[in-house]
């Protein structure tokens, strides 16, 4: 089997007496394009950061590419970083970058990343401040991907993108990924973008991974049962109640079959990515209708 891409064992980190991230454990498997979602706060950001190797845990393991995160050039060589806020510098033209890039990277491939600014329409000449929010993220992707690394990490690429230019850049980091083979790690608050080009989720809140997998098992273990009250109450060992919901003659649940074998749950319906990652969120915020044990006891 190869390498996991990111590899964590109660991974935790804390500022002082706040846990940003508490005992994540994630195994994400190559070739991946990883969405990381959850709410304002949750951890993406410092799990990213835990990642590159910006930042250390405070306790627990994490390896990516089975290595630790920036141990040494070839590590760092093999992963691109594009922080929130699409870093670029204001002053340097888009040939300046290029030339940069070039510089500080051992594994530079020029010819691809002078092809992409062609086929991009940017002007090499003009300065990345005078770029449009879309033309920066582009232009970041562009450099990301041109270190050829095999782990691309995208801190909300696309927050502060309009709806088109948002489309067209998730189009070319599709393009990036057919054509260099890297496996993406990108965190988002807009669910519809992660369900158009992410086969991996991860959904993080209050610091902790909620659910975690390819999306394809996700939505296959994941289902709406609805049926008269009271039927629902004794469910098959490893499926787990995640929401409940009761009116007094019917009872909807959405339940986790753990169990990998797609158990047969009789009347149970579909659940779509967006209602079943909302589900957990609410459920992390203690916001569900009492579960079925809390509303017996
Ligand atoms: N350097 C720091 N010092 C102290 N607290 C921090 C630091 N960085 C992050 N935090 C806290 O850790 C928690 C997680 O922050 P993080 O930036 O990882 O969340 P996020 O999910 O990326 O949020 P957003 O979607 O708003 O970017 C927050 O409560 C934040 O205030």
């Amino acid at each position: 089997m190869s390498t996991p891409v990111l590899s964590t064992t109660a991974l935790t980190k804390r500022y002082g007496k706040h846990t940003a991230l508490a005992e994540a454990t994630l195994d994400i498997p190559a070739g991946r394009i990883v969405g990381l979602v959850g709410p304002n706060g949750a951890g993406k950001s410092t799990l990213l950061a835990l990642a590159s190797g910006l930042i250390r845990p405070t306790s627990g393991r994490i390896e990516v590419l089975g290595r630790t995160p920036a141990a040494d050039s070839a590590q760092l060589a093999d992963v691109g970083f594009v922080a929130q806020d699409t870093p670029v510098y204001a002053g340097l033209s888009v040939a300046d970058h290029l030339s940069l890039g070039e510089h500080l990277n051992p594994t530079w491939d020029d010819a691809f990343a002078r092809d992409r600014i062609a086929r991009l329409g940017l002007d090499p000449a003009k300065k990345a401040g005078r770029l449009s929010g879309g033309q920066k993220a582009q232009l970041a992707l562009t450099i990301a991907a041109a270190k050829r690394p095999r782990l691309l990490i995208f801190d909300e690429p696309v927050a502060a993108l309009d709806p088109l230019a948002r489309r067209a850049f998730l189009q070319n980091l599709m393009e990036f990924v057919a054509e260099l083979e890297v496996s993406v790690i990108l965190s988002s608050h807009l669910i519809g973008d992660v369900e158009r080009v992410c086969d991996h989720l991860i959904v993080l809140a209050e610091s902790r991974v909620q659910v975690a997998g390819d999306i394809e098992d996700l939505l296959a273990a994941h289902h709406r049962l609805v049926g008269p009250r009271g039927t629902l109450d004794a469910l098959p060992d490893g499926v787990k109640v995640i929401a409940a919901d009761h009116t007094d003659r019917q009872t909807t649940l959405i339940v986790h079959d753990t169990t990998g074998d797609h158990l047969e749950l009789p009347g149970a319906d579909s659940v779509g990515l967006e209602d079943m990652v909302l589900t957990y969120l609410h459920r992390a915020e203690g916001l569900t209708a009492p579960t079925l044990q809390e509303t017996r006891a």
